[in-house]
């Protein structure tokens, strides 16, 4: 399948990284362009992917168009294009259906939201369930996504929470593994070594959840023995508001 990518970005790039990882795509079948050229050429060579001039080119040569600009560049751009009745997938925050495909000519729409680990085939894509794509577009779509993501069906109301927790949140498990890391180095451990142990601690502790669907407190309690180490940490933790601050940081884009 010949896809394109409007917008080359972190997320698209994230995209094409898990595509060409589980070899869904080959290199030589995927279009781009971004807002600067050059920047485009230099990244799109990087990949092997082919570097256009602007979006109509792009759905010019692409069966299934991704659309991958910041969400205040939309109305500039979506309404001057033609999408000759191929299939879009809007990656854009905050553009439901309904807003989206008043501005699409002559194409159908699905709006997702993807997560960055779906460049090491890990990630979690939202999809919003209302849609006009077709089966046919609808079994594409999923050929694509469900290789490399957990693909969720969400309804309109309840896109936003769920985009705070599925691509909003990497970036507070991102800060744990720096605070934890640097903890690590403060007593001497190798900076490398303190990251990765961070890390692979909380991949290991989402996959405990997975596999075993068992309540996190269970899950925290049965690492903290009685008169423990790690008590001590959940307890300072709970009085430096640990868990109201991550229940804030949802609000707080929530209400945003
Ligand atoms: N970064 C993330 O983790 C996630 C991002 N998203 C959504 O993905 C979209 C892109 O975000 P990022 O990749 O993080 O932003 P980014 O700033 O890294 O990429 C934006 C891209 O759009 C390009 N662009 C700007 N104007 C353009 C135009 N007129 N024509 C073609 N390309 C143009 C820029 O050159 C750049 O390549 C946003 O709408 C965001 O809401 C969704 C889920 C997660
Ligand atoms: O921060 C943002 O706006 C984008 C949307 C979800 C993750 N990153």
């Amino acid at each position: 399948m010949k896809i394109g990518m409007i917008g080359f970005g972190n997320m698209a790039q994230a995209m094409l990284e898990g595509f060409l990882l589980k070899e869904l795509v080959e290199p030589k079948d995927v279009f781009v362009c971004a807002a600067h050229y050059d920047l485009l050429c230099l990244r799109a060579q990087q990949y092997g992917v082919h570097a256009c001039n602007d979006a109509q080119e792009v759905i010019d040569q692409s069966e299934l168009i991704l659309l991958a600009i910041k969400p205040y560049q939309v109305e500039a751009l979506v309404p001057s294009l033609d999408f000759q009745e191929k299939l879009l997938v809007s990656v854009v925050a905050g553009y439901s259906f309904e807003k989206l495909s008043k501005l699409v000519s002559h194409g159908n729409t699905i709006c997702i939201i993807p997560n960055t680990p779906i460049a090491i085939g890990e990630g979690i894509t939202l999809v919003e369930e209302e849609t006009n794509s077709t089966p046919e577009e609808l079994a594409s779509f999923m050929s694509l996504f469900s290789p490399v993501s957990l693909v969720q069906f969400v309804d309109e109301a309840h896109m936003k929470t769920a985009l705070i927790l599925a691509s909003c949140a990497p970036a507070f498990a991102d800060l744990m593994i720096e605070a934890l890391g640097d903890a690590g180095v403060e007593y001497g451990l190798d900076r490398k070594m303190a990251y990765t142990l961070a890390a692979k601690m909380l991949v290991g502790t989402g996959g405990l959840y997975l596999e075993k669907g068992l309540h996190p407190g269970a899950m925290k309690d049965a690492v903290c023995s009685p008169k423990g180490m790690t008590i001590k940490g959940v307890t300072t933790l709970e009085k430096r508001g640990f868990r109201a601050s991550l229940i804030e940081a949802v609000e707080a884009i929530e209400e945003s």
